[in-house]
């Protein structure tokens, strides 16, 4: 289906998101294929409370960390929302964006959204989208990377060689950007954040069948860490300082810096 020219002339699939409107005799375990991409913008910004500021402002931030000759990396893209806000906010010599994402789903429509870009707009960064998974992809220095709730999907025991990867790649100034659903230590901060997310949901016109039928198939594939997890295992990685810049409900994002 083709897109149409969003907000700050992103091109976005208008297709509502119903996957899980119907009963399912069994509900599959959450995979991004076809059926997914379809939905893709529709289903974030109303699963995932601050989306929409978290992607414009990792674009301004990167206008911090982001140098001349190197490379931009959006990890687990999907349809690039980050890739295209980068191309958004930074305007350096010799900079280019790696995109990298393992669907081949989101891939393929990643990369005509940003041809849509790249008609409506000139003198944007290079980009380049690769099809490939990010725990096998060597990397290439790097001043930026962001990781916009994809760590999430990455098994646990793989996430620390992934960080750690990602610290050696950047350069000095550079930063990584991460953002994750959040679990919470507390047991009852956790289940009021949890309610609340919930509401948000209900609020964004999600039906219980709905919340509960995707529950049952994420709780599997996406295994939330708590900040203070991360902001130990970002330290474990050789990052010397983690500085969280948002959190809306049980959904946050920090700055890692080398
Ligand atoms: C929640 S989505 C990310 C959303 C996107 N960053 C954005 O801001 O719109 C997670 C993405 O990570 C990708 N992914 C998960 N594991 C991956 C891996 N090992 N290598 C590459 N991509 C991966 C998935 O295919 C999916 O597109
Ligand atoms: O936590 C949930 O219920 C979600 O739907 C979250 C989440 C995410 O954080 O990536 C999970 C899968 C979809 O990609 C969109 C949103």
């Amino acid at each position: 289906m083709p897109g149409f020219p969003g907000p700050f002339g992103r091109t976005v699939s208008k297709q509502p998101d119903r996957l899980f409107a119907q009963p399912l005799a069994q509900v599959p375990d959450f995979a991004f294929n076809e059926d997914v991409v379809r939905v893709f913008p529709d289903m974030i910004k109303r699963s995932v409370p601050g989306y929409p500021t978290i992607v414009e402002n990792i674009g301004v931030l990167a206008g911090k960390f982001a140098q001349p000759h190197s490379v931009l990396y959006d990890l687990g893209a999907s349809l690039g929302a980050v890739t295209q806000a980068l191309r958004r906010h930074v305007q350096l010599e010799d900079c280019r964006v790696i995109a990298v994402d393992n669907s081949a789903a989101m891939v393929e429509r990643c990369r005509e959204y940003l041809h849509a870009q790249d008609a409506m707009f000139q003198e944007l960064l290079p980009v380049e989208v690769i099809e490939a998974d990010i725990l096998a992809l060597p990397l290439q220095p790097c001043s930026l990377v962001a990781l916009n709730f994809t760590l999430q999907f990455i098994r646990p025991e793989q996430r620390l060689a992934l960080l750690s990867r990602i610290r050696e790649a950047l350069l000095p100034g550079g930063a990584l950007i991460l953002s994750e659903k959040l679990r919470f230590e507390d047991a009852e901060q956790h289940a009021l954040l949890g309610e609340l997310h919930i509401a948000f949901k209900r609020a964004n016109g999600y039906s219980e069948l709905e919340i509960a039928q995707k529950r049952s198939a994420i709780e599997k594939v996406m295994l939330p860490d708590s900040l203070e997890q991360h902001r130990e295992r970002l330290l474990a990685a050789g990052f010397s300082q983690v500085v969280p810049w948002f959190q809306c409900l049980n959904f946050a994002s920090m700055i890692a810096l080398p």
